[in-house]
């Protein structure tokens, strides 16, 4: 669960927003909506402890996020937090099944983590592309990698900007079918995004701008 309280962001002397105030339970979906510009991946990039907003506050589970330490931080993105950004953030000089790895935790697990890890890449359509190196996938594929990544990490918050932006609508719905299921078994669930389509698909919605 996540609840944003007063939160303002401005860079000098441009207000982006101020005073967004919203809850999102466990197990539901929130869209954030509104024009390029308006604000979506910073708040997004706030709600993920790597930007920092000018005032108010982020509660994640009972945690204002906004006062962690860099220890702290770095606990709260590794243990609570998956997100799917525009760019997919892969480690692109390495195999698919190495990026994954790598979310659930280094060499801990090995096993257990092998075939969480093909579950994932099937579910994405990616079954027995996990050898392959980050680099030869198309967009869209490095886009999926990044969803199985999601899945695999079992997050508790899943922030995604845009994630069906590189993506053919049976990606898009697939993805979106993906970020549904996470928020059944328990996860909170933000999406930026200029879809109408996804948008509907989710709970609600917050218009910024
Ligand atoms: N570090 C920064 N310094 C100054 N301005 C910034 C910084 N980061 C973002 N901005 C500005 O804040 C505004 C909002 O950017 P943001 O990427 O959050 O918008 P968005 O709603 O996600 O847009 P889009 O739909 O195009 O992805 C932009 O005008 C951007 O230039």
């Amino acid at each position: 669960m996540i609840s944003v309280v007063g939160l303002a962001k401005s860079f000098g002397e441009r207000t982006l927003w101020s005073d967004v105030n919203f809850t999102v339970n466990k197990g539901e979906m929130l869209a954030l909506v509104g024009p390029s510009g308006s604000g979506k991946s910073t708040l997004l990039n706030c709600m993920g402890v790597l930007e920092r907003a000018s005032s108010g506050e982020i509660i994640v589970d009972g945690t204002n996020v906004t006062k962690l330490r860099a220890p702290a931080q770095r606990r709260f993105r590794r243990d609570t937090l998956g997100y799917l950004f525009q760019n997919y953030a892969l480690i692109e000089n390495a195999t698919v099944n190495f990026n994954l790895q790598v979310a659930v935790g280094g060499r801990r697990g090995r096993t257990l983590n092998r075939h969480a890890i093909e579950a994932a890449l099937d579910r994405v359509g990616l079954g027995n592309r996990g050898k392959e190196m980050v680099y030869r996938l198309s967009g869209g594929e490095q886009q999926r990698v990044a969803l199985a990544r999601l899945i695999v990490k079992k997050s508790t918050l899943a922030l995604a900007d845009e994630p069906t932006g590189a993506l053919d609508s049976a990606n898009a719905g697939m993805v979106i079918e993906v970020l549904r299921e996470q928020a059944e078994s328990g996860c909170t669930v933000i999406i930026a995004t200029h879809s109408k389509e996804v948008e509907q698909s989710c709970d609600s919605a917050l218009a910024l701008g």
